[in-house]
């Protein structure tokens, strides 16, 4: 791993996890709340995650059980949800709604409780300032992690919360956000200039501090090259087998989202009785590497 001399990364040397569990608290090795620690660690070993969306308490409550190590508040509730054609339209204030919504389903105290990551939505984070006030009001309603979209622009602001003690998820690729820039949800990293241009602003954020990197709709090659350049726990959507940890919208692996699906889609509700199955079966082929399989792969 390579980590440029001097980068922030707001880890102390006892926050490694897997010292003594803190006095009052009995930790089950089995059974433990996720933090950012955690999930360093199953990177460190070479295992997998699961990431899933949720945008209210009663999904948010299965999320642990079944074994999902980080909740998305993803403003892609603006689709799911709310019955838009874009995310961009969401507002702070909705994503602070559910993000209560969430927090909520899975409780303060619940042992396997996953981390709770939620999406900075379109233009609140224009400039590190806009970012930190926006991310407060997220922390504040539950999330522990906020994600933002976007390249080298972000490196200040990526930063700049993290020295104020914001752990950021860097999101490239495919940036919903900002469809109308990129010309419709496609591939990106298709050539070798733009395949490059992704490592390198993913090498650049994860040097800025970012504790988290979300890749999506890039070739495998670009996902496995990323993996190989970032610190911080890769996760994919779209981006090949090669990431330490797969997300997908809920609504799409239950069956439930009407119209084309993009490749990576796998309804898991297909074949199975009930939702906590599904999510159950999701972690699992995460965890084992049967998802993705090629066919959910850009090749
Ligand atoms: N329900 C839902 N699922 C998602 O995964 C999702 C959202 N909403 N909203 C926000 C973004 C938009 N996303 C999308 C939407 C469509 C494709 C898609 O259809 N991609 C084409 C790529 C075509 C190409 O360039 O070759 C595909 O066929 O997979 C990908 C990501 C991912 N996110
Ligand atoms: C598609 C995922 C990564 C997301 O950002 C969302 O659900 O909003
Ligand atoms: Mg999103």
């Amino acid at each position: 791993m390579h980590r440029s001399a001097g980068r922030y990364t707001g880890r102390s040397d006892n926050d490694a996890g897997d010292g003594e569990p803190p006095a009052g608290r009995r930790e089950d090795p089995g059974l433990a709340r996720t933090t950012l620690s955690t999930l360093d660690r199953i990177k460190a070993q070479g295992e997998r995650f699961a990431v899933l969306t949720a945008y209210d308490a009663s999904f948010a409550a299965m999320m642990g059980p079944a074994g999902i190590s980080v909740v998305l508040v993803g403003d892609s509730l603006g689709m799911v949800v709310q019955g838009r054609g874009a995310t961009t339209p969401v507002t702070l204030d909705e994503m602070v709604y559910h993000t209560h919504c969430v927090a909520r389903g899975i409780g303060e105290g619940a042992a396997d409780a996953p981390l709770i990551m939620a999406d900075l939505p379109f233009m609140t984070y224009a400039t590190p300032q806009d970012a930190a006030r926006s991310a407060a009001a997220l922390m504040r309603a539950g999330a522990s992690v906020v994600k933002l979209e976007g390249g080298a622009w972000l490196a200040d602001t990526v930063c700049f919360l993290a020295e104020r003690g914001i752990p950021v998820c860097a999101h490239l690729g495919l940036t919903p956000q900002t469809t109308d820039m990129l010309g419709g949800y496609k591939v990106q990293g298709k050539t070798d200039e733009s395949a490059a241009r992704i490592v390198s602003e993913a090498t650049l954020l994860d040097a800025a501090g970012a504790r988290l990197v979300l890749l999506e709709c890039v070739p495998d090659a670009v996902g496995r090259a990323v993996r190989e350049t970032v610190a911080a726990p890769l996760i994919g959507i779209g981006a090949g087998p090669h990431t330490d940890a797969q997300v997908l919208v809920l609504h799409d692996m239950l069956g439930l989202s009407p119209g084309r699906k993009a490749r990576f889609v796998k309804n898991y509700l297909a074949g199975r009785d009930s939702a906590q199955a599904a999510i159950a079966a999701f972690a699992e082929d995460v965890r084992s590497g049967a998802y993705p399989a090629p066919e959910h792969c850009y090749g």
